[in-house]
């Protein structure tokens, strides 16, 4: 696990912006993973920028998005599908139909989210996932308790959750309690990772994945058997790490590229693989 720790939220997410930039140049017909919620929402802007300035197409890219509400079609205000077409889709050059979400309003959403797994097992593995961190330790809607080994499934939402994403929703509008999610074993098949935390809000969370033990308590814990996982934190998100001098003086030994995992007692030793 690469740790990159950014003095501002606004230079995490223009990290971040630039590691997908990176694997996009790198591989123009990338298969990216993509999220939402409110931490995303200036990575999509810093992406359009970028193609707006001409050095950054999407053209032979597909992407899979984590997660869908259960209930909401594409066309709801509120679903996913209607946040990624606002904030990203309709602004950059993804070819027609090569952006995939869950169907949240599939007759039988247990079959959609089986098909969704298999879809994905078809056309990844998905080169870079992009993911965000709940204040509870989730990633996508895996919330705390999710099997490490889960597939994409229907999940129900933490009350934890629902009280957190209720600032997108207007008051009496229903929120929905389901999502269907790619699951966590789903997750680890990427070949990269990336995860963008901010604020103070994530530190609890931040330090339980990447000094907690292995936990389904934690679900982001599990990106520490990634061999080519990064987390990007802002000082805020990075307040609770033990070992934050030393990830920050690890980064600065390498500051583009080696990985490292956190080890016991404050060593890191390179990853092979
Ligand atoms: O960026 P936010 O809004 O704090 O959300 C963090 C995570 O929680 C979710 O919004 C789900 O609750 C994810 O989509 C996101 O990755």
């Amino acid at each position: 696990m690469r740790i990159l720790i950014e003095p501002s939220a606004e230079q995490a997410v223009s990290r971040t912006v630039g590691l997908i930039a990176e694997q996009m140049h790198r591989n123009p017909a990338s298969v990216l993973g993509l999220a939402t919620g409110g931490t995303m929402e200036a990575v999509y802007a810093g992406l359009i920028e970028a193609h707006r300035a001409g050095g950054l197409s999407f053209a032979g890219a597909r992407s899979f998005n984590l997660d869908e509400y259960v209930g909401l079609s594409g066309a709801h205000p509120q679903s996913y599908r209607h946040y990624m077409q606002d904030r990203l889709f309709r602004h950059v050059d993804f070819p027609r139909g090569a952006t995939h979400l869950p169907r949240g309003d599939a007759e039988d959403p247990v079959a959609a989210a089986q098909q969704y797994e298999a879809r994905i097992a078809a056309e990844g593995p998905i080169d870079l996932q992009l993911l965000g961190l709940g204040t509870n330790g989730h990633i996508g809607f895996n919330e705390p308790t999710s099997s490490l080994a889960s597939r994409s499934r229907v999940t129900c939402l933490a009350p934890s959750t629902l009280e957190a994403n209720s600032r997108f929703f207007g008051p009496g509008e229903p929120q929905p309690g389901t999502a269907i999610t790619m699951g966590i074993g789903t997750i680890l098949e990427a070949r990269r990772i990336v995860l963008l935390a901010t604020g103070a809000a994530k530190a609890e969370a931040a330090a339980a994945m990447i000094e907690g033990p292995l936990s389904a308590f934690c679900p982001a814990s599990a990106l520490q058997m990634h061999t080519d996982a990064t987390v990007v934190l802002d000082e805020a998100a990075a307040a609770r790490l033990t070992q934050r001098a030393f990830y920050l003086w690890v980064a600065r030994q390498d500051p583009d590229g080696g990985l490292f995992r956190p080890r016991p007692h404050g060593r890191m030793t390179p990853v092979a693989n």
